[in-house]
């Protein structure tokens, strides 16, 4: 019988500061004591700061990519200052360090980005030559390569200074996750894109949660809010990730999704003037996904050649 927490011992919940991140983590907590019938106080929250949460105004790719929003976290979950670290997939590395397992998923929210823009529907309404904000380089590449009369300005800052400059003009439009907004329980006049429009992030949308590999305590309890059709899309999606990183500082986007005969995937990665797109299909078997993805991948590193990353 595993040992439960309880108040004076309780399960340590590491996360970032966020209030995206402390809702993700809020919603681990619940789950976790639904599960097993625990008085939230049997668990503690434990927001951590990382590199990527301090250094708000340096262009963070510069400094060393997606593991920045990582590192502190994974380093208390080795110490044991926590037990379980809740993360956006969107932001996560492919391989985790020697010692910690990242298997447990909850069940996905909505995948798609929204379009924000005070009295628009969607992209096709913005004006010619209308400026949009985004740090992300996918939706950037994305954007241009459907409208290159658009210019894009650097988005940066947590949400409502991003709708404060939309309120200033600084840009006409921006984007965000859905997931986000929906998981805040936040209405800020967002529009659903149609993933055909803009094919989301890899992982997009999707929680995760890492342990410690020996922590046997922690997995059977982990076991009980596992969503496993979660787990079979974004295996695939990350394989297909796997494949390309390191290659290249290339936009990517990635989406599976279950069909009647198991999974579809569609991959894309994006010169990041959006000047070329490349993209694909695959179906097969649920447990296909893997091999989908790098199939996928391997085939389109292969058609964008060298000259596609310079
Ligand atoms: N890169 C930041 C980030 N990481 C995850 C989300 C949203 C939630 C999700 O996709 O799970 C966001 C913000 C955004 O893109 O709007």
């Amino acid at each position: 019988m595993t040992q439960m927490p309880t108040p004076d011992a309780p399960l340590n919940i590491g996360t970032r500061g966020s209030p995206l991140a402390l809702a993700q983590a809020h919603e681990t907590r619940d789950r976790l004591a639904r599960a097993f019938g625990l008085a939230p106080d049997c668990f503690a929250i434990v927001p951590i700061k990382t590199t990527g949460d301090r250094v708000q105004d340096r262009a963070l790719r510069e400094l060393g990519g997606k593991g920045l929003f990582t590192r502190e976290i994974e380093e208390a979950l080795l110490a044991g200052t926590i037990d379980i670290a809740v993360h956006s997939m969107k932001d996560m590395p492919v391989l985790q360090p020697e010692g910690l397992i990242l298997d447990t998923w909850l069940p996905r929210e909505d995948v798609r980005d929204a379009f924000i823009a005070p009295g628009l529907g969607g992209i096709a309404d913005l004006p010619q030559g209308a400026v949009v904000g985004t740090s992300s380089l996918r939706r950037r590449a994305q954007l241009l390569a459907r409208r290159p009369d658009l210019s894009v300005v650097e988005f940066r800052g947590n949400l409502q200074t991003r709708m404060r400059k939309l309120s200033e003009g600084v840009a006409q439009a921006t984007f965000l996750a859905m997931a986000g907004l929906n998981r805040m329980g936040l209405e800020v006049g967002q529009a659903a894109i149609p993933p055909e429009e803009m094919l989301p992030a890899v992982a997009q949308g999707a929680i995760g949660i890492e342990r410690r590999q020996d922590d046997a305590r922690i997995a059977a309890m982990l076991a009980a809010i596992h969503d496993a059709p979660t787990a079979e899309v974004i295996a695939a999606e990350r394989a297909f990730l796997a494949t390309l990183d390191g290659s290249c500082e290339t936009p990517i986007a990635g989406l599976a999704r279950h069909t009647a005969e198991g999974l579809w995937l569609r991959g894309e990665i994006l010169r990041p003037d959006g000047s070329e797109v490349l993209s694909g299909e695959r179906r097969g078997t649920i447990a296909d996904g893997p091999a989908m993805g790098e199939d996928l991948a391997r085939d389109l590193l292969a058609q964008a050649g060298d000259g596609f990353f310079g």
